[in-house]
């Protein structure tokens, strides 16, 4: 369905001037940063939009606006004063029923609201990819009470993953591996979310020998699958990225073909982060997992900053356009590595950037957050190599000369 925004013009207007083309981005982290910045590269004017003042891509928008995005009717009143031609969800937190209402009043969601709505819960992602569409996932089971999550854990087993329903970057998650790990997993996830008192997942542990992004792009001129993105996470939350991670022809074949059939069924225009686990079985074919899938750019996706002809920030902002992707082409092996506050304050500073940029083939994105907590990602060092193995040790000898000043207690 092709739905046409009530102020959509055919003619690309002028940022700032009655028929400039607009996007509101609800979250306006580092990811929305960068689809800010290739937005505004194509002449788009940017209204970020987030909880908290100050966000990273508010300091380089049009304008800003701070709202309670889990709030319907904030959420309105903002679209309807700011009029923009596309709304693009960046965080996992925002009310999507609203956003539903929106588009059936003819406001186009990127990439679409019920794509926005499924992905942002983990139960509505799950059901649709295990049960309606067959992709094969970890075991798994729901529960709202303790009650009904012991029941769950009895089911699935140890080890298994507790995740809040709606949450991002590991926020609430816990492996548990045995009976006495099984409260305090439940007390995390009901303070650890994007929002408190969550139902739960509980997921069987997937024993993968790598996990992958596939980062995929629905555009005009069809659906384009960038190379294979792997990566390492630690607590739930990515530490570094590589792009490619090399699978054979038959394993890439089986992940486009899941990437495929989730986004197909999603739809819209825009670029997906497909996760993935694999798993090795000797000399047979592995098994591809499903994890889950973001309808946006990804964190692990920052590495084609620097390894691809066009970012995953290009690549949406063009898919979203209506603009043609082309040939997505790997430039070099890229890695990225992150860089984390070692704990909470305000207006942090930052020192080893000179030592950073040192390495070969360095470069480092700053996000400029205006405050820091224990381990949140202040920025990411990206690097090239003529192996990925190259890639990796100079990103991640990039990021660990940065510190992170964590400044004046909150
Ligand atoms: N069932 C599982 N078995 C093994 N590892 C898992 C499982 N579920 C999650 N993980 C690990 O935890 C990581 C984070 O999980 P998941 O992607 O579901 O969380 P998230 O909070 O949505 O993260 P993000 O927003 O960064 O994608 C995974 O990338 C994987 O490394
Ligand atoms: N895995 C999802 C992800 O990486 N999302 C990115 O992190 C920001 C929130 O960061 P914060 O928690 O530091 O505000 C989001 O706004 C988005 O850019
Ligand atoms: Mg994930």
């Amino acid at each position: 369905m092709d739905l046409i925004s009530p102020r959509c013009s055919p003619l690309w207007g002028t940022p700032l001037q009655p028929q400039a083309k607009r996007i509101l981005l609800l979250g306006s982290g580092e990811l929305g940063r960068e689809v800010a910045l290739e937005a505004m590269r194509l002449g788009v004017e940017v209204i970020a939009v987030d909880a908290y003042a100050e966000a990273p891509a508010m300091q380089i928008a049009h304008r800003a606006h701070v709202i309670p995005m889990l709030e319907g009717q904030a959420l309105r009143r903002v679209v309807l004063e700011e009029k923009p031609d596309y709304i693009v969800p960046e965080v996992e937190a925002i009310d999507t029923n609203m956003l539903l209402q929106l588009e059936s009043e003819g406001w186009r969601v990127v990439p679409t609201a019920q794509a926005t709505r499924l992905t942002m819960n983990r139960e509505g992602i799950r059901r649709l990819a295990a049960e309606d569409l067959g992709l094969k996932t970890s075991p798994y089971r729901f529960a709202s009470t303790l009650a009904d999550y012991q029941r769950a854990i009895a089911a699935v087993g140890f080890p298994c993953v507790v995740k809040p329903i709606m949450s991002s970057s590991g926020k609430g998650q816990s492996t548990v591996r045995c009976p006495a790990e099984i409260q305090a997993a439940w007390d995390y996830a009901q303070c650890g979310g994007r929002a408190q008192n969550q139902p739960v997942i509980v997921e069987g542990f997937v024993a993968f020998d790598c996990e992958i992004t596939l980062l995929t792009v629905r555009a005009v001129d069809g659906t384009h699958f960038c190379p294979p993105v792997g990566h390492v996470q630690v607590a739930g939350d990515y530490r570094e990225s590589w792009q490619p991670c090399n699978l054979s022809e038959s394993t890439r074949q089986t992940c486009e073909a899941i990437a495929e059939t989730i986004t197909a069924a999603l739809g819209g225009w825009g670029l997906f982060g497909v996760e993935l686990f694999i798993q090795n079985h000797g000399p047979g074919e592995p098994t591809v997992y499903f994890s889950e899938v973001s309808p946006r750019p990804h964190d692990t996706g920052m590495v084609t900053m620097v390894s691809q002809n066009m970012s995953e920030f290009e690549l949406h902002v063009r898919a979203m356009l209506g603009l043609p992707v082309g040939q997505i082409e790997l430039l070099q092996p890229g890695a990225s590595a992150v860089i984390l506050a070692p704990g909470p304050g305000m207006s942090p500073c930052y020192s080893g950037i000179s030592q950073a940029l040192q390495v070969p083939t360095s470069k480092l994105r700053l996000f400029g957050k205006p405050t820091c907590r224990n381990n949140r990602r202040m920025g990411v060092a990206l690097a090239l190599g003529q192996s990925v193995q190259e890639a990796r040790d100079r990103a991640k000898m990039a990021a660990a000369a940065v510190t992170v000043h964590p400044g004046s207690a909150q």
